[in-house]
């Protein structure tokens, strides 16, 4: 029989060592793990912020729908401009955006119009109404004076779906909407778009000196961040959140959370417990319900990490999950919306959910989640793969660095006088210190096989913007 256990196939990996793991080796065994969710639901324009695109958009119409002015002024036909010569024309109407002029306009003749107006029949050329000197014509009427070069032929005038034609692809299905592509598609007249449904993530941290916010201080206790910072980090993804809190070092409250989780959830997060601590149970039990790895990777902040298939509860246990689920609220129509619970083919994979075992020290929580889980869950979400942009900047200091293993330093980009940019590390970097992560914009990338940084060498940054 062969052997699908995880364990098993990252062993095949090219030069996995599951103690020094190389973070491109985790990321592209994160890859195969996972499936992006195929359930699409339509929802409103207005809620489509964040979600994924579940279908190629063809455009209905052509944007602009017609030939219009880009600009206030009168338009003509280019064809009257002589080269070195000023133009006379007169005024016979007016054309405004909502209005068209649909007389008819003879040569020497031009019309008034506003921008966005329907381009009167015949005239090509608009010219912007500063560039003209206005005066009362013969007859009471208005005349216009175009100086030698003030446009040429076919100026400021706007195509019929120059942005887009009818039938042309608008946009390929995997796009993570942003406010761009949503107003593309109010553009083309659609009221709701279909997407995928949401990604629902999991996430409890585990540790007997975890006190949530609100509980009494105690001697070693401390108050949970990582809840925090993950389920923020979650909620800016567009994943549906379960907040399953703190759970204690104890085997049946583990195990218990875990399986409310698998029910739940596409994907479970953890925080604590992954590293070599004699009280911790999180480990056992998650080796106990599902399949799962221990990784040491070759990265730091957050050595430490877990990663598997946690197997789902019998769907008894997930029949009382469809709470959870607000789907149905978020879809237009009700075409296709549906809550767990009727429906667990939805999940990427019916039989298991997703394990990202995350370290306990509050940055390396917050960098494993940023270069390994995030663009797995993106993947999971169904969205395009875009890896990030990495910005260079130049090191205002030396930075220390060990090769063998990829170093991600809190760092501060500023833009120099000289329009470069130069980045300083922020502050103390130990991984539990999370205020050096506040006031950092970034983080420093230095890769696996490098060493020192030397001040004013250039360094990549990859910046928080978009994803916390
Ligand atoms: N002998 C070794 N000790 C440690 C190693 C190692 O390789 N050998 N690795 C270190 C590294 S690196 C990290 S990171 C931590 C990770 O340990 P765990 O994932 O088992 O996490 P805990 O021991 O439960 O907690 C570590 C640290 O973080 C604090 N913490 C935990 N959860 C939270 C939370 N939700 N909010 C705020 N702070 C939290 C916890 O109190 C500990 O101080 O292991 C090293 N040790
Ligand atoms: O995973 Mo740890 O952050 O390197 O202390």
């Amino acid at each position: 029989m062969t052997d699908t256990s995880l364990a098993h196939i990252a062993a095949a990996l090219p030069g996995y060592d599951a103690q020094a793991l190389h973070v491109d080796t985790a990321l592209a065994f994160l890859q195969t793990l996972t499936q992006p969710v195929t359930h699409a639901v339509n929802v409103p324009l207005a809620q489509a912020l964040g979600r994924v695109l579940a279908d190629d958009v063809v455009s209905p119409i052509s944007v602009p729908p017609h030939d219009n002015s880009a600009m206030d002024g009168f338009a003509f036909r280019g064809a009257e401009l002589a080269p070195g010569q000023p133009l006379a024309l007169r005024v016979v109407g007016t054309a405004l955006a909502g209005a068209a002029w649909r007389g008819a306009v003879a040569p020497g003749e031009c019309v008034k119009i506003t921008t966005g107006a329907v381009m009167p029949e015949g005239l090509d050329t608009v010219v912007p109404h500063e560039h003209v000197r206005q005066e009362a014509g013969p007859e009471g009427g208005e005349q216009i004076h175009i100086a030698p070069g003030a446009v040429r032929p076919g100026d400021n005038r706007r195509l019929r779906g120059e942005d887009l034609l009818a039938g042309q692809p608008a946009l390929q299905k995997a796009e993570l909407l942003a406010p761009a592509a949503i107003g593309l598609l109010a553009s083309l007249g659609f009221t709701e778009v279909r997407v995928l449904r949401r990604l629902r993530v999991a996430y409890f941290s585990t540790g007997d000196e975890i006190l949530s916010p609100g509980d009494a201080p105690r001697e070693g206790a401390v108050y949970d961040s990582n809840r925090y910072t993950v389920t923020a980090l979650l909620a800016r993804l567009g994943c549906e959140v379960i907040d399953l809190g703190v759970v204690p070092d104890n085997p049946e409250r583990l195990a218990a959370a875990f399986r409310t989780a698998a029910a739940r959830a596409d994907a479970i997060i953890t925080s604590g417990g992954v590293s070599t601590g004699e009280a911790d149970h999180t480990k056992a039990v998650m080796r106990s319900l599902g399949d799962v790895v221990f990784w040491g990777l070759a990265q730091r902040p957050g050595r430490p990490m877990a990663v598997g298939r946690i197997r789902r509860a019998p769907l008894e246990h997930a029949a009382s999950s469809s709470a959870f689920s607000n789907e149905s609220t978020a879809s237009a129509g009700g075409t296709g919306a549906s809550s767990y619970s009727t429906d667990s083919k939805h999940h990427a994979d019916a039989g298991t959910a997703v394990l990202f075992g995350l370290p306990g020290n509050p940055v390396a929580t917050m960098v494993t989640f940023i270069t390994l889980v995030r663009p797995t869950l993106l993947r999971m979400m169904g969205a395009r793969a875009t890896p990030p942009v990495l910005l260079r900047a130049a090191s205002e200091s030396a930075l220390r660095k060990k090769p063998g293993r990829t170093e991600y330093q809190r760092g501060v980009v500023t833009q120099r006088v000289d329009g470069r940019l130069s980045v300083r590390a922020a502050g103390q970097q130990g991984s539990g210190v999370l205020s050096s992560m506040v006031q950092a914009n970034g983080l420093i990338v230095l890769a696996h096989a490098q060493g020192d940084v030397a001040a004013g060498d250039d360094v990549s940054v990859m910046m928080f913007d978009g994803v916390m």
